[in-house]
């Protein structure tokens, strides 16, 4: 699903007015419906206290039409106008108009009221701002969404949190609504996904108000949000007739003494995301415990016992993972450098891998085009640099990503794929996966992946969004905290089952 930015959506609004020759107030009443319509199911008339701020421009608009047919369901409400600018917006001016028919009286706060009651058994509805907000709120608007975020009650916002700007990080943190749950119209915003602006988020659901679909399908945007529709057409089936050579050989260089299980993890996620064979180059101190651990993996070892001082692969894998585990003892750094400088093909480039190329910089330049790089935000702060907001991450690691030709996965809750200037965001995965090894999981299967000849992109994208797959489904059973890597990877095969569930069945077995 696209990711617009705000003048993309305002654009869509504006084609959309223009095409169905329907007024803006048409559609703020469209969308207003939506808003109603889901409260109103989940509700069913209960006579809870809904208390419903506004703001002066659309999104206040849409809180005042919602109230409007509240209202005329027979709901208790209480409507504030945050009264925080004279520039009022026509379609807020009428629907202020309809409400009052309706016989309707919002109360108006502004810099001298007093804050309203909130108790924590009433809903709110926070239509405060929504995209249009292009500066910090004054401070007595910042302490009204503060005694709202105080008060406890369920806050469902219309569109996005207010105070929470969809383009940039907010500017006062304390001035944005911790929202219980986001209505957003027709698509979602890229804040709901990034770490330091998504916490504003609990939940989220898109509402479509059909917003004109040639100008949503024709429409380029610079991020996807990736969910089973956009990674099911990436599947490469496994044909009646196919044998292990057709599905790759991978090799995961990596581990050192005490890390040997990192390669371990790697290499038999990169055997279940369905590798052909794997092999595995490590020291010699992890022969016999990887061996016995996995004995579908072959095993090469290096001239050391400890640690890998030079990498020498004696066949033509189809592709390479490493850094897993791999440390970064000076001979580890230097053999890491002399590899690089061999291979043409890409790779897959993790942990101490990243680090080593943090360090040595010059070496980048030798990593080959194409190459995923999978660093966790420190990895990727120690390949970057410092970032002040998550839009600055995005744009340097863009910028890093382009100047070498590479693939970043930048992971985290909502792992980000980079690749040729445009981000995939992922939508899989859970906080039980904050453990130790995951990442190695995702090496191996990125690496499998690519050994089976799905692009380094593809890999990348429906490696990650399989990965949190897998971790979503251990969850379900094992719980957060319970959850291992090694878990994981016994998940990866539900996983791709998953991936093929018919709706129907999913009605069944909710029921
Ligand atoms: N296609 C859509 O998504 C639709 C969006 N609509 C609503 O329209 C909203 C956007 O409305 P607006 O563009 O009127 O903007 P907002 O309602 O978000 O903000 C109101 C106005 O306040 C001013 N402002 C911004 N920051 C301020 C600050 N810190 N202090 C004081 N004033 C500030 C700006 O001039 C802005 O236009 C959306 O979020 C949505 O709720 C719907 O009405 C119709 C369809
Ligand atoms: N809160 C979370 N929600 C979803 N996924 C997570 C979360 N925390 C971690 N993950 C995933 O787990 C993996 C952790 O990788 P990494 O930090 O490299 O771990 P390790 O180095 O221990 O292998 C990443 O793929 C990341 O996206
Ligand atoms: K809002």
């Amino acid at each position: 699903m696209k990711i617009f930015s705000a003048e993309q959506i305002y654009q869509a609004d504006k084609s959309t007015i223009q095409k169905e020759k329907i007024k803006s107030e048409e559609l703020m009443e469209r969308a207003a419906t939506q808003l109603f319509e889901w409260m109103h199911s989940r509700l069913r008339g209960t006579q809870v206290k809904i208390q419903l701020f506004c703001g002066i421009g659309n999104n206040g608009g849409d809180g005042l039409v919602l109230a409007r047919k509240l209202n005329e369901h027979g709901y208790s409400i209480k409507v504030y106008v945050v009264n925080y600018s004279d520039k009022r917006s026509e379609d807020f001016l009428l629907n202020l108009e309809r409400l009052k028919d309706g016989k309707v009286w919002p109360d108006f706060i502004n810099e001298e009221s007093e804050l309203p009651k909130i108790s924590p058994n009433d809903i709110v509805v926070d239509a405060i701002f929504g995209i249009g907000l292009n500066r910090a709120p004054d401070e007595w608007v910042g302490n009204l969404i503060k005694h709202i975020n105080n008060s406890r009650a369920f806050t469902l916002s219309v569109d996005v949190p207010s105070g929470l700007p969809v383009d940039r990080g907010p500017w006062e943190p304390s001035y944005v609504i911790n929202s219980s749950y986001v209505l957003s119209f027709q698509v979602p915003k890229l804040v709901f996904f990034l770490p330091r602006t998504g916490v504003y988020v609990n939940q989220w659901e898109i509402l479509d108000i059909g917003l004109d679909q040639d100008y949503i399908s024709n429409t380029e945007t610079d991020f996807e949000l990736i969910g089973r529709p956009e990674v099911l057409p990436m599947y490469r089936p496994r044909l009646k007739f196919s044998h292990k050579g057709n599905y790759g050989h991978s090799v995961i260089v990596g581990g050192s003494y005490g890390k040997i299980g990192a390669v371990q993890l790697a290499a038999s996620s990169c055997l279940s995301v369905g590798s052909g064979l794997v092999t595995a180059f490590i020291p010699k101190c992890g022969y016999n415990s990887l061996q016995t651990a996995i004995p579908e993996v072959m095993v090469l070892t290096g001239s050391r016992e400890k640690n890998i001082s030079g990498i020498e692969i004696p066949f033509e894998p189809s592709v390479i993972g490493v850094g897993v585990g791999i440390g970064q003892d000076d001979d580890t750094i230097s053999a890491f450098g002399t590899f690089l400088k061999k291979m043409d093909s890409p790779m897959v480039i993790d942990a101490d891998g990243l680090n080593i190329l943090s360090q040595n910089p010059e070496m980048l330049s030798d990593v080959p085009e194409l190459s995923v790089l999978t660093p966790h935000p420190k990895e990727l702060e120690r390949l970057i640099g410092h970032w002040s907001s998550d839009f600055e991450k995005l744009e340097k690691a863009k910028t890093f990503a382009a100047q070498y030709n590479l693939i970043v996965v930048i992971k985290g809750a909502h792992t980000v794929t980079l690749f040729n200037g445009k981000g995939y965001v992922n939508t899989t995965g859970n906080p039980g996966m904050a453990t130790a090894g995951s990442g190695d999981v995702l090496t191996g299967m990125i690496t499998g992946l690519i050994a089976q000849g799905y692009s380094t992109v593809e890999a990348s994208i429906f490696g990650v969004y399989l990965h949190g797959l897998a971790g979503d489904l251990a969850a379900s059973t094992k719980g957060y905290e319970a959850l291992k890597a090694s878990t994981l990877v016994e998940h990866i095969g539900s996983a791709f089952s998953e991936l093929f569930r018919q709706p129907e069945m999913e009605q069944k077995d909710k029921s």
